[in-house]
């Protein structure tokens, strides 16, 4: 069992590809469902602590997870109960429920036990459950100390993680052989609880993957100012988000960083001040130029947008100057270019569209030829090249102005440094999650570019 950090995430049709190479180099269905179920069966035995464990199998691979958990855990002297939702109906499950010999309780009159196993529905699941199914779930759940899902809580879909019915959160989620895509994005994420993987030996090898702890330069000896990476931030309409972002870039690690406009009284004192000009744009130190924290929307902002995308340095555009722009404009102009949309935000750039999160980054990034972070509870991260990156859950209270902007000085900071687009995101979104986690709870913007420097320090 072990943490999700930089673990593969894959859809399900991924997911039966990654099992049908395993079977391919002779590995067989039987026995991968063996080491799916006793895996579990050893995570829950150690947090069960010898309480009866009662465990709901369904009719396909999730149910044979779930006769193979039972056996595994009553050979090991478990007090542990079934309680099905009809006979199984693939050969494999048919074979888990054979080392299965005790009672099997019907679902809806399952008696409760104080830890719950949920192993009705995984990655099959193809139509929202009956409201019985989701009654005896809700019943059961509430009744348990705690539960734990199968590879994935029933009732959400794996692609999507959108609900399929309305079940209940579950205490911890057991994925099994790589992460799916519900188990981070919303709302199928809230409903997981702690996720953990488990390894079914399968070859999970995959494009998208969870974002974990960043490798970042170090200064060196031969490190200076500039050469750490310098940060230019427009300064819009609301110089307070462009200082937000400044900030931001800074306590992030950049070794310089410019304000181009006029600032506020209480602005860092590091942070260098520089008229907004042809000169002071055109300046070929700046690594990253990030534009529209707080911008504005008028047409003098719309050319002012229009003379950084001229420019040739890395850009990250964010907040209003998202507004201004279009997918063909930044394919034409290309060259570095991060986005970073919140939902509103992306919607204006890309229009509505069906798919999940995932689907529509991907597409997003492959219109513009930009790197896309599609901001929100459910962070996704996809570069032109089709490669994506997924955040972990992170602190609700990232929920508070100013939030975004400090995202955007972080990435820039990042892409000052030196990293790939892609990489310098998600960098500065794992920054972000892990300033956030520092500061804890009802912080505002301010605290939360500050901590940025702790967040940077825990990488060291
Ligand atoms: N060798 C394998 O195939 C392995 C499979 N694994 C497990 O198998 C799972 C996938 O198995 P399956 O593809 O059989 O899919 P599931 O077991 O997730 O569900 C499919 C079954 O549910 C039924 N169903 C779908 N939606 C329903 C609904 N709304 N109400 C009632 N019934 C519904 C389908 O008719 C089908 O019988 C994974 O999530 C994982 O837990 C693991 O054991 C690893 C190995
Ligand atoms: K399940």
């Amino acid at each position: 069992m072990r943490k999700i950090a930089g673990a593969a995430v894959l859809t399900a049709v991924e997911m039966r590809a990654a099992e049908a190479g395993a079977f391919d180099r002779g590995d067989d269905a039987v026995a991968m469902m063996q080491r799916a179920g006793h895996a579990c069966a050893a995570a829950v035995g150690r947090l069960s602590a010898g309480a009866e464990v009662l465990v709901l199998c369904g009719p396909g691979n999730n149910g044979g997870d779930g006769y193979v958990i039972a056996a595994s855990l009553a050979a090991a002297g478990q007090p542990v109960r079934v309680a099905a939702l009809g006979a199984p109906n693939t050969d494999t499950a048919v074979q888990a429920r054979t080392g299965w010999h005790r009672p099997v309780e019907a679902l809806g009159e399952a008696f409760p036990a104080p830890v719950l196993v949920d192993a009705l529905f995984g990655i099959g699941i193809s139509c929202p459950l009956d409201d019985t199914v989701v009654a005896a779930l809700s019943r059961l759940g509430e009744a348990a100390r705690l539960t734990i899902a199968v590879d994935l809580p029933s009732g959400v879909d794996s692609d999507s993680g959108a609900r399929l019915g309305c079940p209940a959160p579950v205490d911890l989620t057991l994925a099994l052989g790589a992460l799916k895509p519900a188990h981070l994005l919303q709302p199928a994420a809230a409903l997981c609880g702690t996720v953990r993987l488990l390894d079914i030996g399968v070859d999970a090898s995959a494009t998208a993957q969870v974002i974990g702890p960043p490798t970042l330069p170090e200064p060196g000896p031969q490190s200076h100012k500039f050469n750490r990476g310098m940060v230019a931030v427009v300064r819009g309409r609301m110089a307070g988000a462009a200082e937000l972002c400044a900030t931001a870039a800074m306590h992030a690690g950049a070794g310089y960083v410019a304000l181009l406009g006029a600032s506020m009284p209480g602005a860092p004192h590091a942070l260098v001040r520089r008229r907004l000009d042809d000169e002071a744009l055109a300046d070929r130190r700046i690594a990253a130029l990030v534009v529209g924290p707080g911008l504005g929307r008028d047409d003098d902002m719309r050319a002012l947008v229009e003379r950084a995308l001229a420019s040739e340095h890395a850009l990250v555009i964010d907040g209003d100057a998202l507004h201004l722009v279009t997918p063909e404009q930044l394919r034409t102009r290309g060259g570095q270019i991060i986005l970073t949309p919140h939902a509103g935000e992306f919607e204006a750039l890309f229009g509505r569209s069906d798919g999940s999160k995932l689907d529509r980054a991907r597409a997003a990034a492959n219109a513009s030829g930009a790197t896309v972070v599609f901001k929100g509870p459910d962070t996704v991260i996809a570069a032109p090249d089709g490669r994506t990156r997924l955040a972990p859950a992170a602190n609700n209270w990232l929920s508070t102005a100013g939030s975004g902007d400090v995202l955007a000085g972080a990435i820039a900071s990042c892409l000052a440094a030196g990293l790939d687009p892609l990489a310098a995101a998600a960098a500065g979104v794992w920054l972000h999650g892990e300033a956030a986690r520092r500061c804890g709870a009802a912080f505002i913007a301010d605290d939360l570019a500050r901590a940025l420097t702790q967040a940077r320090a825990a990488l060291t």
